[in-house]
C-alpha cells in the first residue's frame, strides 16, 4: 500500500484583492508539492514571493482560490487537519505579562493536555529549547532568539506529526541560529516530518533533504537538494596530508587526460557561520576558564 504524503499541496492559487487596482494580487500561482513522512522540506524564495500563504493555506488560515491542501490525507479546510501540525509563525506572538513557564501551560491546555502529562511535557519542552533558566521570566522581557525558542517549544508541546516554520531563524544570531538548526536535526532523527522556509540558504542546504524554489508564486524547481547541487559534469577529489610532489603527480595525469581540465587545486574553506561558532566556542570556553583561575590579584589577596 502506498504510503500517504504529510503533506500534499494540489495546483494551489491564491489570490488576495488589491486596495489600488482592479486585479487581484495571485500570491501563489499553481503549486503542486508533496512532503513524504519523515521528511524535510525547505521552501526558499525572495520576500513576496509566496511561502508564507503557502504555508497559511496549509494549514487551513486562508481559503484557496483554486487547488487544494492535505496533512495526512485530511483536507485542511477541515479542522482536525490541525491536530497533527505544530506551527511557529514568522513573527510568533505571546502575552507578555506570562511568564515562559506559563505560555507553554497555556499551549499546552490548548491542545489538550492535563494533571501530570501537562507538567512532565512544558519541563520536557523548556529543556529542549534551553529555557529552563529563564521559566520564571516575563515573555515581554525575552530577546528575539528566546522569542523564537519559546514558539518553537509551544509548536512542539503536542508531540506533532508535521512541524511547519516560518523563516524559524529570523532576527536569531548565529549562535542561537545552530541551535534552533539543531533541534530540527533532532525532529528529523525522531521521524517527525518538517515543511520549512527561509532566507538562509546555508542552513536550509544544511538540513532539508528537499528543496523547492518559488518565484512570484510560482515553483520554479524542485527536487532532492543533493540532485540540485551537483554539478554533473565535475568530480571532486578531497585528500588529506598529501605532499607537494604528490600533488604534481597528480596534476600531471590529469593533464595528460585528453578532455579532462583541472579547475582547482586548492584547501577547501570552511563556511563564515562555521568559522563564527567555533570562534565564540573558543571565547566562551576561555572565559570559563579565566573565571576559574584565580587573577593575580585575587591569588595575592587570598
Ligand atoms: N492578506 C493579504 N492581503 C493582500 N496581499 C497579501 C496578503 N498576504 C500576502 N499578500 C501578498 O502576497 C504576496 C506573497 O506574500 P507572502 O507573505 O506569501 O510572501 P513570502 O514569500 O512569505 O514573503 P516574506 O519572505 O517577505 O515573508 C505578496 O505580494 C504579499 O504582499
Amino acid at each position: 500500500m502506498e504510503e500517504t504524503p504529510a503533506v500534499q499541496i494540489n495546483h494551489l492559487v491564491k489570490e488576495f484583492p488589491s486596495p489600488f487596482r482592479k486585479s487581484k494580487v495571485r500570491a501563489v500561482n499553481d503549486v503542486s508539492l508533496n512532503i513524504m513522512p519523515g521528511e524535510v522540506y525547505g521552501l526558499i524564495g525572495p520576500n513576496g514571493s509566496g511561502k508564507s500563504t503557502t504555508m497559511k493555506a496549509l494549514l487551513g488560515l486562508l481559503t484557496p482560490t483554486a487547488g487544494s491542501c492535505f496533512v495526512f490525507g485530511k483536507n485542511s479546510l477541515k479542522t482536525d487537519s490541525r491536530q497533527d501540525i505544530g506551527f511557529l509563525p514568522e513573527n510568533p506572538y505571546f502575552y507578555k505579562h506570562l511568564n515562559g513557564e506559563e505560555t507553554l501551560r497555556f499551549y499546552a491546555k490548548l491542545c489538550g493536555l492535563r494533571g501530570k502529562q501537562l507538567h512532565q511535557r512544558v519541563d520536557e519542552m523548556l529543556e529542549m529549547v534551553s529555557l529552563e533558566d529563564a521559566r520564571h521570566r516575563r515573555i515581554g522581557g525575552y530577546s528575539k532568539g528566546m522569542l523564537q525558542r519559546i514558539g518553537l517549544a509551544q509548536a512542539l508541546i503536542h508531540k506533532p506529526r508535521l512541524v511547519i516554520l516560518d523563516e524559524p531563524t529570523a532576527g536569531v544570531d548565529p549562535i542561537g541560529s545552530r541551535m534552533i538548526r539543531d533541534l530540527i536535526v533532532d525532529l528529523k532523527q525522531q521521524g517527525v516530518t518538517i515543511f520549512l522556509c527561509s532566507h538562509l540558504l546555508e542552513q536550509v542546504q544544511e538540513v532539508c533533504d528537499q528543496v523547492g524554489i518559488i518565484f512570484h508564486g510560482k515553483l520554479v524547481k524542485e527536487g532532492k537538494l543533493n540532485d540540485l547541487i551537483a554539478i554533473e559534469n565535475q568530480t571532486e577529489i578531497l585528500i588529506q596530508n598529501a605532499d607537494a610532489e604528490t600533488l604534481e603527480r597528480i596534476r600531471g595525469m590529469i593533464e595528460q587526460q585528453g578532455s579532462a581540465q583541472l579547475l582547482n587545486i586548492g584547501k577547501p574553506r570552511t563556511t563564515l557561520e562555521r568559522l563564527f561558532l567555533d570562534e565564540a566556542e573558543k571565547s566562551q570556553s576561555s572565559i570559563h576558564t579565566s573565571s576559574k583561575e584565580p587573577t593575580e590579584k585575587g591569588a595575592s589577596d587570598a
